[in-house]
C-alpha cells in the first residue's frame, strides 16, 4: 500500500508566519502596523481559548491585537455598536468577531455590520458571495486553511469527488464553494442527508465539519481518500474518527495541529493583505 500521509497543519502554519513575517516588518517600515480587532461576547472557555491564540499569534508577528471582550448579558444594539466603532478606527485593519455569540444575539446581523473592507474571516454575506463567485479577498479562515494544505501537500482537487460533510455558513457551505471554484465535484450534506456513509464512501476527499466529536466513521472512508477534519470539539477531539478513519485514508489531517493552526495563518494573511491595501490606497 502506498505511504500514508498525516498532513501537518503546523508545518504548513510555519511556513505561512514566516512569509507573513517579511511582510508584516515591510508594512511596518511604510508607517502602518496591521492590526487585528478581536470580539469575543461571554466567557465561554474554549472561545477565550481560540480567541486568545488568535491575539498571541498577531503580537507574534508584529500585528497589533485590539482585544475586545464584551459581557456575556450585552444586546444585539452593543454589539453592532462596537462593530461600527471598529469600522470607523483608521488604525484597525480586520475585524474578527469570534463564532458563537450568546443565543439572544443576532450574530448574523453582528457579522454583516463588518465593513467587507475589514472581513478578514469572511464572514459576511457579500464576502461568502465573492468566494462562491471565486474573485474574493478573504473566504473564511477554516476553508481556506483547508485549501491551504491541500496545496501544501500538492493534493490534486480537480475533477475529484469532494463530500463536505456540513453547511455552516462560515464553514461547510463556503469550503463547498472553493472546492467548487477549483473544479471538484462537491455533494455538501448535513442533517437531513439519508445514507450519509455510503455518500462519504465515494469520495475522493472528505472535509468533516459537523461538529460532532468523532462523526466520521472509518468505513466510511475509501481506501486512499483525503480526509480534512475541521472539526474544534471540546478536548481537541475532531469530528472524525482518527484512529479509524487514518487506516482507509491516504492523508489525513490530525486534531489538534491539523486544521486548527492554519486556519489562524490565514486570519493573520488575510489582515496582513488588508493592511497592505491600506497602505496602496494611502
Ligand atoms: N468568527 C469565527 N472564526 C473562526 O475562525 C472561528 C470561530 N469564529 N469560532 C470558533 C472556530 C474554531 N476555530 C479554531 C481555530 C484554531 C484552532 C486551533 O488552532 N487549535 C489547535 C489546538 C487548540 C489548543 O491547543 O487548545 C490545534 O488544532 O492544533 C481551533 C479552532 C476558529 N473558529
Amino acid at each position: 500500500m502506498e505511504n500514508k500521509l498525516i498532513l501537518d497543519g503546523s508545518r504548513v502554519a510555519a511556513e505561512i508566519k514566516e512569509q507573513l513575517k517579511k511582510r508584516v516588518d515591510s508594512i511596518i517600515s511604510k508607517g502602518i502596523t496591521p492590526c487585528l480587532a478581536t470580539v469575543l461576547v461571554g466567557d465561554d472557555p474554549s472561545s477565550a481559548t481560540y480567541v486568545k491564540m488568535k491575539g498571541n499569534a498577531c503580537e507574534k508577528l508584529g500585528i497589533i491585537s485590539k482585544r475586545i471582550h464584551l459581557s456575556a448579558d450585552i444586546t444585539t444594539e452593543d454589539l453592532l455598536n462596537t462593530i461600527h466603532e471598529l469600522n470607523q478606527d483608521e488604525n484597525v485593519h480586520g475585524i474578527l468577531l469570534q463564532h458563537p455569540v450568546p443565543s439572544h444575539i443576532d450574530e448574523r446581523a453582528a457579522f454583516e455590520a463588518i465593513d467587507i473592507e475589514k472581513d478578514v474571516d469572511g464572514v459576511t454575506s457579500w464576502g461568502f458571495g465573492q468566494t462562491s463567485f471565486g474573485f474574493g479577498s478573504y473566504p473564511s479562515c477554516t476553508p481556506a486553511a483547508i485549501m491551504a494544505i491541500m496545496d501544501f501537500y500538492d493534493i490534486a482537487i480537480e475533477g475529484k469527488h469532494a463530500v463536505v460533510v456540513g453547511r455552516s455558513p462560515i464553514l461547510g457551505k463556503p469550503v463547498s464553494m472553493l472546492l467548487l471554484n477549483r473544479n471538484a465535484t462537491v455533494t455538501t450534506c448535513h442533517s437531513y442527508t439519508q445514507k450519509l456513509g455510503e455518500i462519504v464512501k465515494q469520495a475522493d476527499i472528505v472535509v468533516a465539519a459537523v461538529g460532532k466529536p468523532k462523526f466520521i466513521q472509518g468505513d466510511w472512508i475509501k481506501q486512499g481518500a483525503v480526509v480534512m477534519d475541521a472539526g474544534y470539539n471540546p478536548g481537541n477531539i475532531g469530528d472524525a474518527d482518527y484512529e479509524a478513519c487514518e487506516k482507509n485514508a491516504g492523508a489525513i489531517t490530525p486534531v489538534p495541529k491539523g486544521v486548527g493552526p492554519v486556519t489562524i495563518a490565514m486570519l493573520l494573511k488575510h489582515t496582513v493583505d488588508a493592511a497592505e491595501k491600506k497602505l496602496e490606497n494611502k
